[in-house]
């Protein structure tokens, strides 16, 4: 366990709060520290909308996945330069596969296991982005 989690198992323990919302907020408080994943709700909220827009549940795996295809290679890897720019930023990486005008993308949270607020984050960001370079 480490010393975040020992934080926050000690902060629900004091604060006589259960372990999820406690680490919930302590989540939000260091978004960067501690990775957790969306709700039901949250999903309902927030992957749903991504299901809608082309991205498909992962079989198997608590992730999402999408195919992008492009005019050419140019703008494929254009798409890819500015996630990769943004994957940094966010320290949160994509799991990808290019060849030439396609790029196959799958999100998910490796730190929890399945899909997070990050994810969602830079799906909606790469949704963007691709749509800028069509
Ligand atoms: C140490 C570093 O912050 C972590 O390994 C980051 C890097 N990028 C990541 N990317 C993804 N998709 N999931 C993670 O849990 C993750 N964790």
């Amino acid at each position: 366990m480490n010393l975040t989690r020992t934080f926050v198992f000690a902060g629900s323990i004091i604060f006589r709060s259960s372990y999820i919302p406690f680490s919930r907020a302590y989540a939000k408080m260091t978004s960067d520290a501690v990775r957790v994943k969306l709700t039901e709700a949250e999903r309902d909220s927030k992957i749903r909308p991504l299901l809608e827009n082309g991205w498909k549940m992962v079989e198997g795996r608590d992730a999402i996945f999408k195919q992008f295809l492009f005019k050419n290679f140019n703008q494929a890897f254009g798409l890819m330069t500015n996630v990769a720019l943004q994957a940094e930023k966010m320290d949160h990486h994509p799991e990808w596969f290019n060849v030439y005008n396609k790029v196959d993308i799958t999100l998910s949270t490796h730190d929890c296991g399945g899909l997070s607020e990050k994810d969602v984050r830079l799906a909606n960001f790469i949704d963007s982005a691709a749509q800028k370079l069509s």
